[in-house]
Parts: structure tokens; C-alpha cells; sequence
């Protein structure tokens, strides 16, 4: 027994390694046919296939329908052709259910050995079958993630394309930005970019129609995938539907063996019953001798004779019961052996259905978890194709959009580019009679010049005649000047060289008043009384150039010496220096209080002005050298105040005396 389904094995394997090579060297598309047409029932057998197909129900057929009392030739014939191979799977599995199904009601569930080993080269078909679907649809979903990176970067391209599109549309819209040109550059671009437009609109609609044909043929693909999807869903619930079927008849076998031990049961009760009978016959039957030996002698002999009759009539009863008794005896052994055997049988019956329900079961779980793998695999692919086909639709509702906005965009520049042509056309026609009117206005300008040229020759003639006395005049100008100057400073030097003046401050702000000791101010006069002396010598007479007084402002001392200053640019030399003790005023006399405005401001500032003033004013006839020096003495030492050469920075009185004059 253990020998033959080895055998067995070892011929399946060959008969499989047979049909991969008969299926086409690793040909993937053409194992796919076969394998398909093996699960789906193929109604269209080819000659040889068609002849092997249809064995299997003829031998059932011919051996009116049992499996077992096939002749074992023929069964290692079946198992040794490659019939096995290429017969459907529907009869696969059908010879199983025959073999299953005479073996429970027709055999007892015994199952000849050749028969077990048919069964056993069925079932291993099936589950290399199962194995080879397995194998399929691992290749069919590695397809399917082939054709989805196929499907990415097709996507990929799609999207490049839009991008592209966009890229294109960015650099026409910086073009169209150039709109400060001349107008015939603008006119010869536009005609360009018109040019441009049109090849690209070309292009796009080239791009548009690839785009489509793609979109097209990528949403074949995804029905192809659908209808592909929906022949395995048909064959998975046709598979689905054979296990139940399966089921139903493993439930039908498990009922008949119920009924089976429901029969054994019902005999043993009829075989006590039979038992309880004779029991009850043979305590009759000695009753009955008991009572033959207590009859009385006399009626024995009378009725000796009937009663031996009867005695041997019963005689004839007990043996014909005790033979009975025995046969029954013998029956009962018969049926107990029967009964043991059918026990027996029951219970390797009930082994060998319980592993054969286990193995069903193995496989009923290993086939649903195939089916939902596969339900699983198909939705998810179901849903991946959905997913890529929305996304597709998608992608091609933006590029649509992409194009119609682009061509709305194309469509405003148009109308933007003919608004701007008829505009520079207005602006060009514009200019053209402007120009026009611009030549007449320069014709007519050009004559009033050359009339203009005419009048301004004949005045520069009539200046020329004028200007005779005035040049001569101008050749006498430097002389009365010179004149003028003599008189000027002659005048100075009558009013005097020297001259000495007088101001008297007011007392300042927050000073404490006391009397002042001037009696009297005069113009040129002052009186000073000292009340320490008496009489004559209590007021003293002061005389000055001038005398200012307290009210007096700072233009009306600088109006007094302003002369002078036009002396110094006539080449004479003059000092002006105050005198007076500490706090009389003389710093705001010369320079003016702090943050002086020009009303307060001193004679220093003035004479400063005035200088830079003339000079310029005579700056066409005499050109001066204006310098600066500052210097302080104090204690008979004289410092330069602006010098940064310490050797010279001090000097005595007499050195200052020489440089003083020499440079002035
Ligand atoms: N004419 C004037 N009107 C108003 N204020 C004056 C006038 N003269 C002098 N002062 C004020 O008197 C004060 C003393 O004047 P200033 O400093 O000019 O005296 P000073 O003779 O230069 O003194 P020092 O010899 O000490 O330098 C100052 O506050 C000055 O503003």
C-alpha cells in the first residue's frame, strides 16, 4: 500500500513537468491560456485534448459506473497518459466525488487500493493546479505592477508635457512684456510671434491629439484589466461553489453513516428480543415436565401412551426448537461478527471521512484564503486602476483647462497686440501730420530767423555806432575811478586820520542800578561828575569824534567807520581797535553778543562783509588778496592765535610792529 502511492508521486511529477514543457518553454502568455482553460471548462477542446477529455466519463460509463471494477490496466493507463494533465478540472473533481461517494454507499467505505491510488494521483492534479493558479496570479499581479509603473511614468510624461506647455506660456508672456519699441520693430515681432503662435498652437494640438490617443488607449487597458478581473471573479466563485457542493455531499456521507449505525443498533435489540423469547419457552417447557411427574400413576398409564405421544411430539418441538435455538444461536454469532466487522468498518469509515474531512477542510480553508487573497488582490488592483484612471481624468481635465486658458490667454494678447497696432497706427498717422505742421512751422521759423538774422545785424551796426562813445568813455572810466578814489580818501583824512569814539553801555540786565556818573551827553562832548571833589573839579568835559550813547545800536557805530573799509580795498592802511577797561563793552562792540543775529551783529563781521562785498563787485577790473590774522597780546607778548609753527608763534612788541606794517 505504502509502495504504490510513491510510485504513484513520482509518475504525477513527471506527467506535470510534461504538460509545463508541452505548454510552451516558459511562453507566460500561452501557459496562461492553458492553465485558464484547464479552471474555466473550455468549450472549444482541440482534437487530442477533446479525445483525452472525455476518458474519464467513458470509463465510468463503461464499467457502469464504478470506479472499483475498473480493471487495473486501464487505471495505470489513466494514470500514466497525460490525460490527467489535460482533463478539466470540473471531472477532476467529479471523479473524486464518484470514487468518494461508491466507496460510502456502495462499499462500506472500503476503497480498493488502485482505486486510492487514482484518487490520491486526482486529489495531488488538483492541488498542483491550485499550486499553478497560485503561480498565475502571482505573475498576473507582477504584471499589474509593471503596467502601473508603465501607467506612473506615462503619468510622469503627461505631466511634463503640462509642465512644458506652462514653461511655453511663461516665455510668451515675457516676450509680449517688450512693448516700448519702435514701431516697426513692434510691427515685424508681432508678424514673428504671430508666426510663433501658430507653430506652437500646431503643437499643441499635436500634444493635445498624443494626449488623447494616450488617454484612450490607457482606458482600454483599464477594461481589458476589468474584464480580465471579472473572468477571475467568475472562476473564483465557480470554485467557491464547488467546495460548498463538497460540503453538501460530505454532510449526505456523514448522514448515511448515522443510518448505517441506527441498522446495527435496531439488530442488536432484535437479537435480545429473539433471546428473551427462548427464555421464556424453556421455563414453559419445564413447568410442563414437572407437571407429567406429579400426574398420578393411573392416569399415566392411560394416558402413557398420549403423552409419550404428546411427550415425543414435544420431544420432536424441543429439538426442533433447540435446533432453532441453535441456528438462531449460530445466526447471532453471524451477526455479531457482522456487527463487530461493521463496527470496525464504522469506525475506520468515521477515521478515514474525519481525516478526509480535515484534509477537505485544509483545503477549504487554503482555497478561501486563496479566494480572498485573490478578492483582495483583484479589489485592490480594481481600486488601483479606478484611482489612476480618475487621476488620468484628472490630469487631462487640467491640461484641457491648461489649453483653454492658453488659448483664452492667446486670444486676449491677440486682441491686445490689434488694439496696440491700431493705436501706434493712430499715433504714427498723428505724427506723420504733426511732422507735417512741424515742417511748415520750421519753414516758416527759418524765414522769420533769417528776417531776425537781417535785424540783428542792422542793431549791431547801429550798437557798433553806439558804443564808440561808450568805449571811449570806458578808457576814461579808470581814470575818473582813480579820480574819484583820490577824492574819497583825501575827504578821510579832512574828517581825520585819527578818529576816537565814544560808547557808553547800558547798564546790563540784573545788574544792580546805580547812578550813572555822566551828567550830560553831547554829540561830540561828554560831562563826567566825580563827587568825591567840589566845585569846578566835581564835573569834568570830555571831547570824542563822536559820542555814542546807551540807546545806540550796533549799525549805527559800524555806519561811522564803514568808509574806511573802502579805503583798505583803495590801498590805504587802517586800524580799528577798542579800548576801554574790563567789561565796558568793547567785545560787543567789535564782535557782538553770543549767538549774535544780523542786527547785533559787531564791526569786525561788518567790515568782513563789506570787504568780500566790494571786492567782488570790482572783481572784473581788480583782483584782491584777501588774508587773516589773529593775534592776541597780553602782558606786551604778542601770540599768533592761527599759526600752528611754535617757533613763531611768539613775538615781542617790535617784531609785531615791523611785520604788522611791512605787511600791510
Ligand atoms: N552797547 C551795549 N548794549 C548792551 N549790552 C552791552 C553793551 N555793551 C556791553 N554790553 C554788555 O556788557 C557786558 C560786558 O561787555 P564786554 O564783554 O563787551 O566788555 P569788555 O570790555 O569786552 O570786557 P573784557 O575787557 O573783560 O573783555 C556784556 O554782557 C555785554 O553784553
Amino acid at each position: 500500500m505504502n509502495s504504490q502511492p510513491n510510485n504513484h508521486t513520482t509518475e504525477s511529477k513527471d506527467v506535470g513537468s510534461s504538460s509545463s514543457n508541452s505548454s510552451g518553454n516558459n511562453n507566460l502568455p500561452q501557459k496562461k491560456i492553458l492553465s485558464d482553460s484547464k479552471f474555466q471548462h473550455s468549450t472549444e477542446p482541440s482534437g487530442a485534448l477533446n479525445q483525452v477529455r472525455h476518458r474519464f466519463p467513458d470509463v465510468f460509463q463503461q464499467k457502469g459506473g464504478s470506479y472499483a471494477d475498473l480493471p487495473a490496466a486501464k487505471i495505470s493507463e489513466l494514470m500514466k497518459s497525460s490525460s490527467l494533465d489535460n482533463a478539466p478540472t470540473q471531472s477532476l473533481l467529479s471523479v473524486v466525488n464518484g470514487i468518494l461517494e461508491e466507496s460510502v454507499e456502495r462499499r462500506n467505505g472500503e476503497i480498493p487500493p488502485r482505486v486510492a491510488c487514482l484518487l490520491r494521483k486526482v486529489v495531488q492534479e488538483i492541488e498542483r493546479r491550485i499550486s499553478t493558479q497560485q503561480g498565475h496570479l502571482r505573475t498576473q499581479n507582477n504584471l499589474f505592477k509593471t503596467r502601473e509603473e508603465k501607467y506612473q511614468s506615462r503619468i510622469r510624461v503627461l505631466e511634463a508635457l503640462a509642465s512644458g506647455t506652462n514653461e511655453e506660456n511663461i516665455i510668451k508672456e515675457e516676450k509680449s512684456a517688450h512693448d516700448s519699441k519702435p514701431i516697426e520693430k513692434i510691427v515685424i515681432e508681432e508678424k514673428k510671434t504671430k508666426d510663433i503662435n501658430h507653430v506652437e498652437k500646431t503643437k499643441e494640438d499635436e500634444k493635445k491629439k498624443e494626449i488623447d490617443r494616450e488617454v484612450i488607449r490607457l482606458m482600454k487597458e483599464v477594461e481589458d484589466k476589468n474584464m480580465e478581473k471579472k473572468e477571475i471573479d467568475k472562476e473564483v466563485k465557480r470554485l467557491i461553489k464547488d467546495v460548498e457542493e463538497k460540503n453538501m455531499e460530505k454532510k449526505e456521507i456523514d448522514k448515511e453513516v448515522k443510518r448505517l449505525i441506527k441498522e446495527v443498533e435496531e439488530k442488536n435489540m432484535e437479537i435480545s428480543t429473539f433471546k428473551q423469547e427462548l427464555e421464556k419457552m424453556k421455563k414453559r417447557y419445564e413447568v410442563q415436565c414437572t407437571k407429567i411427574e406429579n400426574i398420578e400413576r393411573k392416569d399415566i398409564d392411560k394416558e402413557v401412551e398420549g403423552k409419550n405421544m404428546e411427550k415425543r411430539e414435544v420431544d420432536e418441538e424441543i429439538m426442533r426448537l433447540k435446533k432453532e435455538v441453535e441456528e438462531k444461536s449460530m445466526e447471532k454469532k453471524e451477526i455479531d461478527k457482522e456487527v463487530m466487522r461493521l463496527k470496525k468498518e464504522v469506525e475506520e469509515k468515521n477515521v478515514e471521512i474525519s481525516t478526509m474531512k480535515q484534509e477537505l477542510e485544509t483545503m477549504k480553508n487554503r482555497y478561501e484564503e486563496q479566494c480572498s487573497k485573490l478578492k483582495s488582490e483583484a479589489e485592490d488592483v480594481e481600486l488601483e486602476l479606478k484611482q489612476k484612471s480618475r487621476e488620468h481624468e484628472a490630469i487631462m481635465e487640467k491640461l484641457r483647462n491648461k489649453v483653454r486658458e492658453s488659448e483664452a490667454i492667446m486670444e486676449s494678447k491677440y486682441q491686445k497686440w490689434n488694439m496696440k497696432q491700431n493705436i501706434i497706427q493712430k499715433a504714427v498717422s498723428f505724427q506723420f501730420s504733426s511732422i507735417q505742421k512741424l515742417k511748415l512751422s520750421w519753414e516758416s521759423i527759418k524765414q522769420d530767423v533769417v528776417k531776425e538774422r537781417m535785424i540783428y545785424k542792422e542793431e549791431c551796426n547801429r550798437l557798433g555806432v553806439n558804443l564808440k562813445p561808450l568805449v571811449h568813455a570806458a578808457e576814461n572810466y579808470q581814470t575818473v575811478l582813480a579820480e574819484n578814489r583820490k577824492l574819497f580818501n583825501e575827504l578821510q583824512e579832512l574828517k581825520g586820520n585819527i578818529r576816537v569814539y565814544c560808547r557808553i553801555r547800558p547798564f546790563i540786565p540784573g545788574q544792580k542800578e546805580k547812578q550813572s556818573i555822566v551828567e550830560r551827553i553831547g554829540e561830540s562832548d561828554l560831562v563826567v561828575a566825580n563827587p568825591s571833589k567840589q566845585g569846578k573839579e566835581a564835573l569834568k568835559t570830555f571831547k570824542f569824534n563822536k559820542i555814542f550813547g546807551p540807546t545806540s545800536t550796533q549799525a549805527e557805530v559800524y555806519d561811522d567807520i564803514q568808509d574806511f573799509i573802502r579805503s583798505v580795498l583803495d590801498g590805504f592802511n587802517v586800524c580799528i581797535f577798542a579800548y576801554g577797561q574790563t567789561g565796558s563793552g568793547k567785545t560787543y562792540t567789535m564782535s557782538g553778543p553770543n549767538g549774535a543775529t544780523n542786527e547785533s551783529l559787531g564791526v569786525n563781521y561788518r567790515a568782513l562783509n563789506d570787504l568780500f562785498n566790494i571786492s567782488s563787485s570790482r572783481q572784473s577790473s581788480i583782483v584782491y588778496d584777501i588774508g587773516v590774522q589773529i593775534i592776541e597780546i597780553y602782558n606786551e607778548q604778542v601770540r599768533d592765535l592761527l599759526t600752528t609753527d611754535i617757533s613763531v608763534k611768539n613775538w615781542d612788541i617790535e617784531s609785531l610792529s615791523t611785520k604788522w606794517f611791512s605787511s600791510t
